[in-house]
């Protein structure tokens, strides 16, 4: 502005020399700063200085006016600085053509603010940029309120410096080649409204910091590899889609509003509006909508006389018809009344009512009807179905019956829910056989805490046991760095064990029919087992435990097709070998076709080599030997060929604690006799021996 205005001067002072006027004036320094010679030539210099300035501001404004490319110093030299190093660096299509000798404000997709002192936006869609976005070019343009890139073959991560682009408000970067995390820079970009960060491979989680965004109202993540949960995005956001990803877990209530397809196509994302998210769990069924392309079809205005008629009288049979049915199924439940099932309370929400009690029959037929999660007399809990709905579900095994979840509600309550499989009584039945097995309270017996019962899904729901299964116990991770099991644990879950299923037969007259060691459920601390599985049989068409547990299965059952109290009797036996031998029956032997785990044993006893049958990790244990045959003798006449030969299990239950009491009196008297007042024996051994390896004390 300033040369220009000096150059406007010298035009005018050009032509007052002309006119003869002002020879001797100092191109250095205006007329009028200039000492003045005479009066009269200060007094033409005055005249003159007037029109001269204001010759000069208009011929100012008229060249900014028609010629706008060239106003005088308006450039935003760094982001021009900043620009032309992005793209000198990043291979693009001949369409961006950035002239150096215009201004930065007037290059194809460049947009500068009013004083074309800043790059306000840069739009650079589908220009066939190639490669990572260079480090120090874009992080640059401190000032953008506007960034596109979209459509390009833009690769690698995103630079850390785009945490500069403070004021940016939209970001446009889809549909590239963009990886890595998600880019950490952008959740400081405070003032983005919308962030399009589609069609990339971005990968890993979304990050809980987008809530930084507080003013996002756009978020687009769809079309990326982005895994893990889903955060709870508590922002006011308007358009949200992460679409075509990894995702999983439950989508969070906060998110929840959006339609189905903003969550479509992931791994395995849960939860409204998607299926709910506990795998046992059924999807509600489709509502009947009626679609909005079939509009609904409006007759009245044409119906006769007659069809009205048709029409009351129809609906009033169809009434009468309702009535009767109603009283005819409150009927039938009215005994159900006279004798309510005293174990069992109904729950739906976390609401637990107690059916027994007010039991009026409008309210037991909507609770069989509504398919509730039945709650067992004694429970515990206090959850409701939405509760387990809602659970986080982890698969802890496949059965022969079904499959076996780990459920964790919200509120932190651990859960068992197993999922039945083909299942074949009536609801009825089912719910009669699951009052009873819900009926058992043994502190050697898992309780069935609950039971639901619909058309397409049957779980139950038990106690989790923490310490996992003796199956697991035993044969899981053999070899160094395992903990062996000691001979007392082994004797405690042998006795637990035997009352556990003492008390189903005895009290419950329940047959078990599945006894195995992955059915001996274990404590936390204390390793004291647990029955589980119990009574189900029944409920299944075919009540013999199918071939995954024919290691236990006793050898009647093949021809009488039905477990009973003594071929429980023989699986208990054969968990004992499993318990001595530490093998498991299946894989007792060595041939495909294999020798089950009662002969394998009986023919190693038989030749003498009783010491070959004992788990080699109780070798390690002193003064087990006596107890140890004595369990074993157990075992063998539990798996006698003959049925009746069998003991039943309360005898079982006596002998497994007879050697126990023997052991606990020989400590006693050992106790007794090693009190050095009493002068004992040097040489007998330490009560801790028999738990603790002989490398140990030796
Ligand atoms: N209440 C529970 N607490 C802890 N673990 C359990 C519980 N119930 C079952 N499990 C474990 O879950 C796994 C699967 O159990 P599930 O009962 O479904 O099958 P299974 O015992 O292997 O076979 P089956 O169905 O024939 O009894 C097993 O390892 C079992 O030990």
């Amino acid at each position: 502005m300033v040369t220009f205005y000096v150059m406007c001067y010298r035009l005018i002072s050009f032509s007052t020399l002309l006119h003869g006027t002002s020879s001797g004036i100092s191109l250095q320094k205006p007329p009028f700063l200039v000492a003045q010679a005479s009066p009269k030539r200060h007094r033409f210099e005055m005249a003159m200085w007037v029109p001269f300035h204001v010759t000069a501001i208009v011929l100012i404004c008229i060249v900014v006016m028609t010629h706008p490319s060239e106003r005088v110093n308006a450039e935003p030299t760094q982001d021009r600085q900043a620009l032309l190093q992005f793209i000198s660096l990043t291979p693009h299509a001949n369409r961006v053509q950035w002239n150096a000798s215009r201004s930065a404000c007037d290059w194809f997709g460049v947009q500068c603010d009013s004083n074309r002192s800043f790059v306000y936006s840069l739009h650079l869609p589908a220009v066939g940029l190639v490669g990572p976005v260079p480090p120090n070019t874009i992080g640059r343009l401190t000032q953008l309120r506007v960034l596109s890139l979209r459509s390009n073959a833009l690769t690698g991560e995103i630079p850390a410096d785009f945490a500069n682009l403070t004021m940016l408000r939209n970001l446009y970067l889809q549909n590239n080649h963009f990886s890595g995390e998600f880019p950490a820079a952008l959740t400081r970009l405070t003032r983005v409204t919308r962030l399009e960060l589609s069609s990339n491979n971005f990968t890993g989680s979304i990050p809980f910091s987008l809530n930084n965004l507080t003013h996002l109202t756009g978020l687009f993540l769809e079309n990326n590899s982005f895994s893990g949960n889903l955060p709870a995005i508590t922002l006011n956001l308007t358009n949200f889609n992460v679409s075509n990803n990894r995702l999983n877990g439950s989508i969070p209530n906060a998110l929840s509003h959006f339609p189905a397809t903003s969550f479509s196509n992931n791994k395995n994302l849960c939860g409204k509006p998607l299926q709910p998210c506990t795998p046992f769990f059924p999807a509600p069924s489709p509502s009947p909508d009626v679609s909005p392309a079939q509009p609904v079809e409006h007759h009245h205005q044409n119906l006769s006389t007659a069809a009205i008629v048709g029409i009351a009288v129809g609906s009033a049979i169809l009434a009468l018809l309702l009535l009767s049915l109603i009283i005819f199924l409150c009927c039938r439940r009215r005994p159900r009344r006279a004798k309510p099932p005293a174990a069992v309370s109904t729950a739906r929400g976390g609401d637990v009512a107690t059916s027994s009690s007010k039991d009026d029959i409008t309210g037991s037929v909507e609770a069989a009807e509504r398919n509730k999660l039945v709650f067992l007399e004694g429970g515990v809990y206090g959850f409701g179905l939405e509760d387990l709905l809602r659970a986080s579900a982890e698969v802890l095994g496949k059965g022969s019956m079904g499959t076996s979840y780990k459920a964790i509600l919200e509120d932190g309550t651990t859960v068992v829910v197993k999922r039945l499989k083909d299942v074949a009584a009536a609801k009825r039945e089912f719910e009669s056989q699951m009052e009873v097995v819900g009926s058992v309270k043994h502190e050697n017996v898992v309780p069935l805490r609950a039971f639901y019962f619909s058309k397409d899904e049957k779980l139950l729901v038990y106690d989790y046991m923490a310490a996992g299964s003796l199956s697991a116990l035993l044969h899981g991770s053999r070899g160094s760095g395992r903990t062996p099991l000691d001979w007392d644990t082994r004797m405690k879950i042998a006795l637990g064990a035997a009352r556990g299923i003492a008390c189903l037969h005895v009290s419950a007259k329940l047959v078990h029919g599945n006894i195995k060691s992955s059915n001996i459920l274990l404590h936390d601390a204390t390793h004291d087992p647990c029955v589980a599985d119990f009574g189900l049989n029944p409920i299944f068409a075919n009540p013999v435990p199918s071939n995954r547990v024919a290691g236990y299965r006793a050898p009647e059952i093949l021809e009488t097709r039905k477990p009973t109290f003594k071929s429980d009797v023989y699986s208990f036996g054969v968990l004992l070998l499993e318990l001595l031998t530490g093998k498991a029956p299946n894989q007792a032997s060595l041939s495909e076709e294999g020798i089950d785990l009662p002969r394998w044993v009986q023919s190693v006893v038989r030749e003498e080599w009783t010491a070959e049958v004992f788990d080699a990790e109780l070798m390690r244990f002193h003064n087990i030997e006596e107890e140890m045959v004595q369990l074993l003798q157990i075992a063998m006449t539990c798996v006698s060929l003959v049925p009746d030969q069998r003991p039943n299990m309360e005898e079982v239950v006596r002998m497994i604690d007879d050697i126990s009491r023997s052991v606990s009196t020989d400590e006693g008297l050992r106790q007794s006799s090693d009190d050095p007042s009493k002068g004992s024996d040097a040489h007998t051994p330490p009560q801790d021996a028999r738990t603790t390896p002989r490398s140990d004390t030796s």
